[in-house]
């Protein structure tokens, strides 16, 4: 059977996919409600589409950070993707370069910045920052991702501590010994490049991960790097504030796919009041719980710039390495392309909220 949609490449996933690995890549933190949410909520929204008009040259191009792309349709940072499929960030970077979209590596990644950088030179990157215990280390990274020529450094804000994941507490999941986090490299690093001396993730995380950082590390992050800084897991205005005020050149809405507080809202919920009172001032980007294209044209319509999508990309390759990563982007770009043709856009910048309603004004009627 053909799979035409992201949902058809999760089920073919979950069925390929050993069981205590796909519980690590799957799970949210806690009951998983917050995860269910990140995708029921955009059922709550509904499209307002308006006819006669001429979509016969629908174009998705824009522009975020200084980075000209091909559509606003990017993929998140996940971590080790070479566990799914030897393909792994190579596989995704190539991808998104398909399309024209960005690719953000994670810090995290079983193929090192580098490497990527090399594989997919024409793909615009992001890297993705955690702030480790050891500074030198953090500062090395940031330096070679400027090197190597990333384009802007994406510090995840709420990952100080890790989530409660049950499937970590039951699974255990550990990174097979055949790989290694391989932006770690030479003795200085051995601690944080492999898994093996802790006893799962979490070990790994509470281990390596400073637990003390404050928007003081925004602020040294800033001033350390020449890239502009974006800060991912932003989930309310007075944080959105405090990242404009602290420098950040743009935010991601994010609940990190629900895997840290389980019960916060989902992003969709949120990103309207954030693009209210910063969306003038710096770029906001989005990602949780997007699988289709109307899900993107709803985040555009709600004043995201860029859609960011994580395990989608994980199902991709899980069923077919780079030319399952590459069909995922293409399915919800074109559904996406044919979400525009029939509500009447032809730019993302015609996607307003004029063409988006939320289903409590229908209940007022
Ligand atoms: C398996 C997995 C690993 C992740 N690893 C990282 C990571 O290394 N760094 C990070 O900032 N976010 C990480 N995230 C969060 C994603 O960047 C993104 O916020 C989330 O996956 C978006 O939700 P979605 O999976 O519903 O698209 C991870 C998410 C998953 C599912
Ligand atoms: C190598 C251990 C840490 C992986 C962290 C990845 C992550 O952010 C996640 O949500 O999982």
């Amino acid at each position: 059977m053909a799979l035409v949609c992201v949902e058809d490449y999760e089920k073919e996933a979950f069925r390929n996919i050993p069981k205590n690995t796909l519980e690590f890549y799957r799970s949210g933190a806690g009951s998983e409600f917050s995860l269910a949410l990140n995708v029921d909520a955009f059922k709550r929204w509904r499209i307002l589409p308006r006819f006669l008009r001429d979509v016969g040259g629908v174009n998705t191009a824009c522009s975020i950070l200084g980075c000209k792309l091909s559509t606003p349709i990017g993929v998140a940072p996940t971590a080790m993707q070479r566990v799914i499929h030897d393909d792994g960030e190579i596989g995704n970077a190539r991808a998104a370069g398909k399309v024209g979209g960005i690719f953000i590596l994670s810090t995290v990644s079983t193929t090192s910045l580098e490497e990527v950088a090399k594989a997919a030179p024409n793909t615009s990157k992001w890297f993705q920052l955690y702030i480790y215990k050891d500074r030198s280390l953090t500062e090395s990274l940031v330096r070679r991702a400027e090197n190597a020529g990333y384009k802007a450094i994406v510090m995840t804000i709420d990952c100080a501590h890790f989530g409660a994941r049950r499937a970590d507490a039951r699974y255990k999941f550990k990174l097979p010994s055949h790989l290694g986090l391989l932006n770690f490299q030479g003795d200085r690093a051995s601690n944080a490049k492999s898994m093996q001396g802790f006893s799962g993730i979490q070990e790994y995380a509470n281990a390596q991960y400073d637990q003390s950082i404050t928007w003081a590390d925004v602020d040294w992050l800033v001033k350390f790097t020449k890239l502009p800084v974006i800060a991912k897991g932003v989930l309310t205005r007075e944080d959105a504030f405090l990242a404009r005020d602290y420098g950040c050149k743009g935010i991601i809405v994010s609940n990190h796919g629900a895997r840290q507080l389980d019960s916060v809202p989902a992003t969709i919920e949120v990103l309207p009041t954030i693009v209210d009172v910063v969306g003038n001032d710096m770029t906001i980007m989005f990602d949780g719980g997007v699988r289709q294209g109307t899900d993107v044209f709803k985040a555009l319509a709600l004043g995201a710039k860029a859609v960011f999508m994580g395990r989608p990309l994980l199902w991709g390759l899980a069923v077919n390495g780079q030319k399952g990563a590459e069909h995922v982007l293409e399915l919800v770009q074109r559904d996406l392309e044919l979400t525009m043709k029939l509500s009447g856009c032809v730019n993302v910048s015609d996607i307003t909220k004029d063409y988006i309603a939320h289903e409590s004004q229908f209940s007022k009627l």
